[in-house]
């Protein structure tokens, strides 16, 4: 199947002589959430900004449903949706006129139709005719997502797109971008926020210093790369780890009251047998233990450490 989105070696060199993308090669699957995750200054709006035609790139090479960006940007341009990071509405326009004029910017023709099916589906219809000015933040957001989906694109950019905004209103944001997903829609966000990739996302890419370091699909990122924490509460508190226990790589927490053994879900062994052998030979007892999957999040800050 054709990609949604394909990037070659595409790099950029700002004027200021700062290279922001590094070589960066993406294919992105027609249908799917992508997560591009990444610091700050790690090259993401750039990145998008190039497959928007809103920066020049360098080099290399970039694709939208097969349209070259460059040669063919009118039809590229067209399959693309983009929510900017900043609310950027206009006052005092009605949410319809505003989501209407949009569509015409494109050169489509009217369609009210499409346009109420936008609204109803971002629990906007009800406000369609009141002032950007008089809406919450959470509703201009929804509104940028409008003006977003008002030419049909098949590809919508979520540049961080709940960056300030509260958890309830996430929760509300992330439905609403499953929503779309369902409908057909590719969608590629950009986020520092590492929860949402792990709730949204079927992929996830990492950026750093304008490379890519990691592209994945969620689930066997955090399987291979995920370890485990096994907790055991201690009957009774110890000062320091037994030094026959020293091959396990132990720590203690809470005041010596658990025992911390890290270990690779991968691994042929994780060595908990032994450990607990170990345990019982050295004649530690534990009133009670439990294990903790490491989260995107570690995971994250592992990848970005090693990278660096
Ligand atoms: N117009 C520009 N001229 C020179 N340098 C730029 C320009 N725009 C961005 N940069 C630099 O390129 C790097 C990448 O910026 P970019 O905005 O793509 O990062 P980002 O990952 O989106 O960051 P954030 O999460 O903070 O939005 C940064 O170091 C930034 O200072």
């Amino acid at each position: 199947m054709q990609p949604a989105i394909s990037v070659t070696d595409l790099s950029k060199t700002y004027d200021s002589g700062f290279r922001a993308l590094k070589n960066v090669d993406l294919e992105i699957q027609c249908g799917e959430i992508f997560a591009l995750l990444g610091p700050n200054g790690a090259g993401k709006t750039t990145l998008i900004s190039i497959i928007c035609g809103l920066v020049n790139p360098t080099d290399g090479k970039v694709e939208v449903l097969g349209h070259d960006i460059i040669k063919d940007y009118r039809p590229a341009r067209q399959s693309i949706g983009l929510v900017p990071q900043e609310l950027t509405t206009e006052a005092f326009e009605s949410v319809w006129d505003t989501v209407s004029f949009s569509r015409g910017l494109f050169g489509l023709p009217k369609d009210p139709d499409h346009i109420e099916r936008v609204l109803r589906d971002l629990s906007l219809w009800e406000k369609r005719d009141s002032k950007i000015m008089e809406l919450s933040g959470g509703m201009k957001r929804r509104v940028l997502i409008a003006k977003a989906l008002s030419h049909e694109p098949d590809i919508l950019f979520l540049d961080e797109p709940t960056a300030g905004v509260d958890v309830e209103l996430r929760q509300a944001m992330w439905e609403v971008v499953r929503k779309l997903r369902d409908r057909g829609v590719t969608i590629i966000l950009t986020t520092h926020y590492i929860l949402e990739a792990e709730e949204m996302a079927d992929r996830v890419g990492v950026i750093n210093h304008g490379e890519i370091i990691v592209v994945q699909d969620k689930a066997d990122l955090m399987r291979s790369l995920g370890r485990k924490q096994l907790r055991l509460q201690l009957q009774e508190r110890i000062e320091t780890v037994p030094s026959e226990l020293d091959r396990f790589g132990l720590s203690l927490d809470e005041g010596g009251h658990v025992l911390v053994y890290d270990y690779d879900t991968q691994a042929e062994r994780t060595g908990i047998t032994a450990l607990l052998t170990a345990l019982s030979d050295a004649g530690l007892r534990f009133s009670d233990l439990d294990t903790k999957q490491s989260s995107l999040e570690d995971i994250f800050v592992s990848l970005v450490k090693d990278a660096s």
